[in-house]
Parts: structure tokens; C-alpha cells; sequence
């Protein structure tokens, strides 16, 4: 049997958005409500994806602000990322479309994998970021579009899943489609 592929992803965005709560979520399917600000935490988890085996590492970073420094190891071995926002909070959204600028000046490439991610879509009433905003920003920066509930679980693999498609697509057959959040 082929041995694992190697991938890493960087989990990026404003502070509580979910990052944690999405990768915890993924890998231990559960979801913690309190609330925790991380430091930096990795997790990883063996992943099929058509018919190949990943070691997915996923690196879920402190909450970033428009003021953060990028920090150049996330440039290093990083294969792709996910910038999260939170569908609550506009500034989330422009936290990422920061992110996103500060991410190319530092790797020198505008063709790296991302996924943008809008949160908490289970948070119905206080939604301040429509779904045509977060798609709008994920055409300008290049980037697959979901929404997602970590709280519900809510498309929450797809979004791995996305971010490694986008990695092998030069080497495969995969699919670029998009999911919104689905209300059931
Ligand atoms: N309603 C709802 N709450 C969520 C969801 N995802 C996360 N939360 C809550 O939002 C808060 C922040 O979640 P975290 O996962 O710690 O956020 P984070 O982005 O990792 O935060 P930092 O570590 O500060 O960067 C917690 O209280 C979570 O329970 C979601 O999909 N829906």
C-alpha cells in the first residue's frame, strides 16, 4: 500500500471565529462550546480522498487581526489554508481579506490553495455577512467558498476535503463546486 501523503494546512482568522471549533470538530467529532483562546495547536488525521491517503496536519494558529504579523514559518511547508470568518461579524470577513493580502506578500504566489470559510451559520438571527459577501470575497482572492457550522456539523469535512482537492488538483480529477450552508 502507497504510503500517506504529507499535507499541511494552516487554519487562519480573527479570534473566535471557530478555527479550533472546525478542526476539533474534523478530527475528534465533537464540539466544545466553551471558549478557549488557542496558542497554536496540531492536529492530524488520516484522510481518503478519491482513493488516495492523506496525513492531513492541520495547524490552528492564534486569532489574527488586521494588525497581526504574518508569521513567516506559515509560510514554510504549508500546502494550503483555510481563512475562516464568522457569518456575525463583518469585520471577521475583512480580517481575512487582510489575511489573504499579507499571505501572497509573504510566499510570493498567488496561487496557493485556500479555502474561505464563513462560520457559525447556525447563528441565523445575528448574521451580518450575507452569503453573496463571503462568495465575493472568495472570487477576488481565488478561493473555494463555504459556509459551515462547527456547532452543527455542518459541511465541516467538506472543508478539508476542498482545501486537499485544491492541492492535488494539477495531479487530478477533482471538483471545484461550492456548498452553502444548508438549513435543515
Ligand atoms: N454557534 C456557534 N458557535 C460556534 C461555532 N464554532 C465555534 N463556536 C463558538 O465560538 C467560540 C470560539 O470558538 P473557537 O473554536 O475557540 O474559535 P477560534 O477561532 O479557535 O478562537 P482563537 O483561538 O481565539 O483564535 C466558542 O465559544 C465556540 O463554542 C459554530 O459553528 N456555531
Amino acid at each position: 500500500m502507497p504510503e500517506a501523503k504529507k499535507r499541511k494546512v494552516a487554519l487562519m482568522g480573527s479570534r473566535s471565529v471557530g478555527k479550533s471549533s472546525l478542526a476539533i470538530q474534523f478530527v475528534q467529532g465533537q464540539f466544545v462550546d466553551h471558549y478557549e483562546p488557542t496558542i497554536e495547536n496540531t492536529f492530524n488525521k488520516k484522510v481518503n480522498l478519491h482513493g488516495s491517503e492523506y496525513e492531513l496536519y492541520l495547524v490552528d494558529t492564534a486569532g489574527q487581526d488586521e494588525y497581526s504579523i504574518m508569521p513567516p514559518e506559515y509560510s514554510v511547508d504549508v500546502h494550503g489554508y483555510v481563512l475562516v470568518y464568522s457569518i456575525d461579524s463583518m469585520k471577521s470577513l475583512e480580517v481575512c481579506q487582510t489575511l489573504h493580502e499579507k499571505l501572497i506578500d509573504l510566499i510570493g504566489n498567488n496561487n496557493v490553495p485556500i479555502v474561505l470559510v464563513g462560520n457559525k451559520c447556525d447563528l441565523h438571527a445575528d448574521r451580518q455577512v450575507s452569503s453573496e459577501e463571503g462568495r465575493r470575497l472568495a472570487a477576488e482572492i481565488k478561493a473555494v467558498f463555504l459556509e459551515t457550522s462547527a456547532k452543527n456539523n455542518q459541511n465541516v469535512a467538506d472543508v478539508f476535503h476542498k482545501v486537499l482537492s485544491e492541492m492535488e488538483k494539477d495531479s487530478g480529477t477533482l471538483d471545484n463546486g461550492e456548498k452553502k450552508c444548508v438549513i435543515s
